[in-house]
């Protein structure tokens, strides 16, 4: 088997929060969280709001703040990503394209922006390149930021991340608030970087989004991953998915049943002491409350459920 090109393995992130009277406690909000990606492969990280999908991207990129303290291990290429590693590889070889324009430095004209980025070869060409490939008009590396359209914003930031080379791109949320074809278009650039051998991670709340791209979908919930599944196992009723989250929030979409899950995802603040979908879960039992279940393979993808067969 060839090596991953990320490999993260029971990550788990707390902060350390000091109280009245020079208390301190640790909060816990990523726990054992596993998530792996080969090379040529999208995996989409996709879970509700507060499930952990930033802290990861920040963990890999080595950017959490510094009250974090942090557990398990990330591989890049088959070595450990030590923050020597992370300073070294972060623009270089492993990219973010963030979530919004408000990451363009809002003084300096976009093409300047695009070209400190370059890592190999000579920056204007290579900054002309990426702006023809993406079909950002000559004169657009003249522009500052605010003179921008949300999709040319998109073809900048995408921009920025191909001339650095990077053979994994973690993409924050591209897509919220976007056109639907430019949407489509920032799909179709992460695609376009998978086929040429890159890893791409999306990171998303929409599965609908994952789906028009990714290869694998790992769902997060309240800081933990509870699947991870091929992509063409979200459909029909959801009988090829694992976990009861996933079945239940793919049972959940307009396209399908449409109801709600009862109940809400447990804050960082007050996490259940077994598995941590256990209070919403139609198939627990006496034990779910207590024991945290592990991440095992099933059927092609791995879960985190004792009764998931
Ligand atoms: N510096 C911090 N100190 C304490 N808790 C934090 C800190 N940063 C994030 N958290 C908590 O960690 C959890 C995960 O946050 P994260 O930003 O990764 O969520 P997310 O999945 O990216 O959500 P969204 O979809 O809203 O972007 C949340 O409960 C959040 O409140
Ligand atoms: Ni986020």
């Amino acid at each position: 088997m060839t090596v991953p090109v990320l490999d993260v393995n029971d990550l788990s992130i707390s902060f350390i929060q000091y109280q009245a009277g020079m208390r301190q406690r640790m909060l816990q909000v990523i726990s054992d969280l596993n998530a792996s990606i080969q090379g040529g492969e999208i995996l989409a990280v996709v879970g509700s709001s507060g499930s952990g999908k930033s802290l990861l991207a920040h963990a890999i990129l080595g950017i959490l703040p510094k009250n974090a303290f942090v557990s398990g291990s990330i591989l890049y290429q088959g070595q450990l990503l030590s923050p020597e590693r992370q300073k070294k590889l972060r623009g270089r070889e492993i990219a973010l394209v963030p979530q919004s324009v408000n990451y363009l430095d809002p003084l300096m004209r976009v093409g300047a922006q695009v070209r400190t980025a370059v890592r190999r070869g000579n920056p204007p060409e290579e900054q002309r390149k990426a702006f023809q490939r993406y079909g950002l008009a000559a004169q657009v590396e003249g522009l500052f930021p605010f003179q921008l359209s949300g999709g040319m914003a998109r073809r900048v930031l995408v921009s920025t991340a191909v001339v650095s080379g990077a053979r994994l791109i973690i993409a924050d949320e591209p897509t919220p608030g976007l056109h639907p074809e430019v949407v489509a278009e920032a799909l179709n650039h992460l695609r376009q970087l998978a086929d040429e051998g890159c890893a791409v991670m999306l990171i998303t709340h929409d599965i609908g989004t994952a789906l028009a791209v990714a290869d694998q979908i790992a769902v997060f919930y309240a800081g933990t991953t509870v699947e991870v599944a091929p992509a063409a196992d979200f459909q029909g009723q959801g009988e090829t998915l694992r976990h009861p989250y996933t079945k239940a929030l793919w049972r959940s979409l307009p396209q399908n049943d449409f109801i709600a899950i009862p109940g809400f995802q447990p804050s960082p603040y007050c996490l259940p002491a077994g598995c941590l979908f256990a209070p919403r879960c139609v198939m627990k039992t006496d034990r779910c409350l207590t024991a945290k279940p592990g991440m095992r393979d099933l059927r092609g993808g791995r879960v985190r459920c004792d009764h998931a067969s």
